[in-house]
């Protein structure tokens, strides 16, 4: 049964044993084989949906995870068995007053009411823990409440500053969650993200968890989004056919909204102007939208367009020319902003220069990507305990080459692998334009867990793998890969932290199940793997996303490493 918007009635019937046996279901393996559930007509399914607990790792689950960490764990579960766990205290379209009591690492508070008949979440945006708040409940769902804030009452000086917010949308775009924060306590709340992350996804003792760093920040907190997809609705039949709309007019029509979604909802709303992102893009931004006005009604459904910053065509090469020319007049020059989907983006990252199709991968803030990709460099350095300098680096997930490339000094041979075959071919082409000869720096096209295949001449104890997967993280055929490759050095680094502390938990708990294996009486064994660092960057300031880089080392039975592991962390 769905919430009635319309009657705030939520009464769920009991869940099914198997919903309450789930309670918090054990973390497992992304792909591990299930068997083939019966076949259940429309109800079933529904029924069955409504009362799964949320897909692990998913928005919904991480949420979820949090709701629990409020109302503790015994009580949500003792609500599960007894079939209370959707009966809300509240009704549709209440308005409550409650009180911050948690933010979300999803950018929502949690708020509590003292008031409340039964000990309840309401999930809120744009409010900081320690406030007092006015909510109207919008929709009820298992222990908790979605609700629209209607006034912060007492809000919380030690967090809020609302002279910070730079754009008249903010607290109705979904896009930006912390523009009233001060850019260091942004930082902090996304280190505690992590902390929550790794706390609730990956499973390891706390002795085995070296300190959290603090977030890295953005050189650039506003105008540094290197990319926006402002999209909009296709007309209705009913408004193409509507002789008051005149076609091919300049004119917006009012029912007409170009821009990003409404927070909560899947509506667009309609947006102007975006301060996050580069000058280039806000400039360009209304000469884009115009032509989407004009060409209106040839539009049969819905548009996403693409805005990217970009360094203008490159320049004819001159034969002999020095590099540090060339890179001196980028560092001069002009922004474009490419908008063609079919186009070509350009882009520096330090020395390095990147070239890559505007509808493929790169990463959104170029101005923080200098001291990400010295990071991941010097962590690799700092390998502790005794054993060979790492010569050979796998880059797993590599898109257009962007670490494969700026890590590319400190090895004798890279290899990197991605799916997109664009990607790729952008990648080889990267490399061939910075420098780099495809002896000592290759690309291939394929599944992550194929490059174990080619890289049979690579010295694990000399390689570093770096991984730097999607959202959902990696897969068990990968790890699986990873775990009997045994890289001395893994670095992963990931805009998910929640699949990222998931893997790193697999990935432990599986290099300690085998650690003796491979080595027969007498012989070494192949070591296991300890969580040496995890450090949070800034790659999304005024918004709740932070890019997470854990870097993971081989330990072997020799004395003294996780010692200086502990030291270096
Ligand atoms: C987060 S991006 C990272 C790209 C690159 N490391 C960078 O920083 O620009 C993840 C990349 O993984 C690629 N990808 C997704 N699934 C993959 C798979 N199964 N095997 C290899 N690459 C995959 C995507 O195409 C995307 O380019």
């Amino acid at each position: 049964m769905a919430d009635n918007p319309s009657t705030g009635e939520t009464r769920a019937p009991s869940p099914p044993p198997d919903a309450r046996a789930a309670k918090r279901p054990r973390l497992e393996s992304p792909t591990q084989t299930t068997v083939s559930p019966p076949q259940l007509s429309k109800s079933q399914k529904r029924r069955q949906q409504y009362n799964a607990l949320p897909e692990a790792c998913s928005p919904d689950d991480v949420l979820w995870r949090e709701i629990n960490d409020v109302l503790g764990e015994d009580y949500v579960n003792a609500a599960l068995a007894d079939g209370t766990d959707r009966q809300s205290p509240f009704e549709y379209h209440q308005e409550l007053e409650m009180q911050v009591v948690a933010l979300c690492s999803t950018g929502s508070a949690l708020a509590t009411s003292a008031e409340s008949a039964r000990p309840w979440v309401v999930v809120v945006p744009f409010c900081l823990p320690g406030e007092t708040i006015r909510v109207r409940v919008f929709r009820n769902a298992r222990m908790h409440s979605q609700a629209d804030l209607l006034e912060v009452v007492a809000p919380n000086p030690a967090f809020r500053d609302d002279t910070l917010v730079r754009c008249k949308y903010f607290g109705s775009c979904a896009g930006c969650q912390y523009q009233m924060l001060p850019y260091e306590k942004q930082l902090d709340l996304k280190r505690d993200v992590i902390v929550k992350a790794y706390k609730n996804y990956s499973n390891l003792p706390q002795a085995a968890m070296p300190p959290v760093e603090s977030t890295m920040p953005s050189p650039l907190q506003y105008n540094y989004r290197t990319k926006i997809t402002p999209h909009f609705e296709a007309p209705t039949k009913a408004q193409s056919r509507d002789p008051s709309n005149p076609k091919n007019s300049t004119e917006k029509p009012e029912w007409f909204n170009i821009g990003f979604n409404r927070v909560g909802t899947h509506k667009v709303m309609d947006i102007e102007d975006c301060p996050i992102a580069t000058p280039i893009i806000r400039e360009t931004l209304p000469a884009v939208r115009a032509n989407a006005i004009k060409n209106l009604y040839t539009y049969k459904r819905g548009v996403s367009l693409i805005l990217r910053d970009s360094l203008p065509p490159a320049p004819a090469p001159v034969p002999g020319a020095d590099p540090a020319d060339a890179l001196a007049a980028d560092l001069a020059t002009t922004h474009i902003s490419v908008t063609d989907h079919r186009g070509h983006v350009r882009e520096r990252v330090g020395p390095w220069l990147f070239e890559y199709p505007n509808s493929s991968f790169f990463q959104n803030n170029n101005a923080v990507l200098p001291s990400l990709t010295s990071y991941v460099a010097a962590r690799i350095a700092a390998a502790p305990g005794p054993g060979p300098a790492p010569t050979h680096l796998v880059d797993a997930y590599c898109g257009a080459g962007l670490f494969a490339i700026a890590l590319s000094p400190h090895f004798r041979r890279v290899a990197g692998i991605e799916l997109s075959t664009e990607s790729i071919r952008a990648a080889t082409r990267n490399a061939a334009l910075n420098g780099l000869g495809a002896e000592r720096v290759a690309f291939r096209a394929g599944d992550a867990a194929d490059i174990f295949r080619a890289v049979g001449d690579f010295p694990p104890r000399e390689t570093v793998l770096l991984i730097d997967p999607p959202r959902k993280g990696c897969d068990a055929p990968f790890v699986a890969q990873l775990l009997a490759f045994r890289a001395r050095t893994v670095v992963y680094v990931s805009c998910n932290v929640h699949t990222q502390a998931r893997d790193v938990g697999l990935i432990l708990e599986g290099s300690r199940a085998d650690a003796g294996a491979g080595g027969g009486e007498g012989e070494k064994g192949r070591g296991r793997y300890v969580l040496e660092s995890v450090r949070g960057f800034d790659l999304f300031p005024q918004t709740a996303h932070v890019e997470s880089v854990a870097v993971l080392r081989l330990v072997d039975a020799e004395e003294g490493v996780e010692d200086a592991i502990k030291e270096t962390a």
